[in-house]
């Protein structure tokens, strides 16, 4: 698709896309902190920027939810300019945020049923309690819950609105492995029913599950955009095959593992003993991006 500029960039492309930020920059006295970022995320899409701390993540999204004021650039959220903003299209968006809001001595319950009253489509608070694994919490302070919980009531809170787009700002850290795994399990079921989704994340294996494209920010650049597999040539560069010889374990690198495989069954007359061929992890591929970008 074309991409458009200009005037009419805001009123074509958002038919398709739910985000589209062109030469982004953002300077806080001196340091650059987002430096020409361009980008789409297409609707219905789960989208995850990854990067360093300090690369610019948060400044990005809080620019796209409306909270901060870029430098220069251009950028729409469901075909509207963030900086200008109104209670409709903040009814469109949900947003979680990287620290928790604090509600001390209110009931789990009481704080999901409050916000939904500011939604004029708002879900059943407490269906969404159920879907965030907060039901047998409902009835607690929220001040008595654990991190993770905390976390799981920010998600409910972003996502009572029935938004069209959420933004989750490292939304996993302090879940231990079993809550991560239920919370994607809930992201996917959003995504199902077309929630656009950017997230941002330190964790490889949460970008790898969920997300259908992913974009490496680093000193404010963002260097790469592309599928989780195939991030940095993952998918075609560079695979190691393994096998076993009666001397010991042996290795190649190779850009043609088919052909080396091959070569291996010849020469084995059939079965190669523990043959394996791997490519480079999203984690190998995503630290030599942040190495070359610094
Ligand atoms: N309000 C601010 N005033 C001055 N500098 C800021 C401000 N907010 C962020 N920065 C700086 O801008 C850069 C980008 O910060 P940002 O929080 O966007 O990074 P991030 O990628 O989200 O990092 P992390 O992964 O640690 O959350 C950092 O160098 C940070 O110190």
């Amino acid at each position: 698709m074309k991409i458009l500029t200009g005037p009419l960039m805001p009123i074509v492309n958002a038919v398709t896309e739910a985000i589209t930020v062109r030469g982004l920059h953002k300077r806080y006295k001196g340091h650059v902190a987002v430096d020409g970022v361009d980008l789409d995320v297409h609707r219905g899409e789960v989208f995850a920027l990854l990067g360093p701390n300090g690369a610019g993540k948060t400044t990005t999204v809080e620019i796209l939810e409306g909270f901060r004021k870029r430098t220069s650039g251009e950028a729409t959220v469901l075909g509207v300019d963030p900086h200008d903003a109104d209670a409709a299209w903040r009814q469109r968006v949900g947003i979680v945020l990287q620290s928790t809001g604090e509600f001390d001595d209110l009931t789990v319950r009481e704080v999901v049923h409050h916000f939904a009253q500011y939604y004029r489509n708002a879900d059943d608070p407490d269906a969404v309690i159920e879907r965030v694994g907060l039901a047998d919490k409902r009835g607690a302070r929220t001040r008595v819950l654990s991190g993770g919980q905390k976390r799981r009531l920010d998600v409910a809170l972003g996502i009572i609105g029935r938004p069209e787009l959420l933004f989750l700002d490292e939304p996993t850290t302090g879940f231990d492995p079993e809550a991560r795994r239920e919370f994607w399990g809930l992201i996917r079921q959003l995504a199902a029913g077309g929630t656009t989704i950017l997230l941002t994340t330190h964790y490889l294996d949460e970008a790898e599950t969920l997300a259908d494209r992913v974009g490496v920010l680093v000193g404010g650049k963002l260097v790469a955009v592309d599928t989780p597999a195939r991030l940095g040539n993952r998918g075609t560069d560079g695979a190691t095959v393994g096998w076993r010889t009666p001397d010991g374990p042996r290795q190649e690198q190779t850009d043609t593992p088919t052909a080396v495989v091959a070569r291996l069954a010849e020469q084995f007359g059939g079965e190669v003993p523990d043959l394996t061929v791997t490519r480079p992890s999203l984690e190998d591929v995503y630290l030599r991006m942040i190495g070359a970008g610094e």
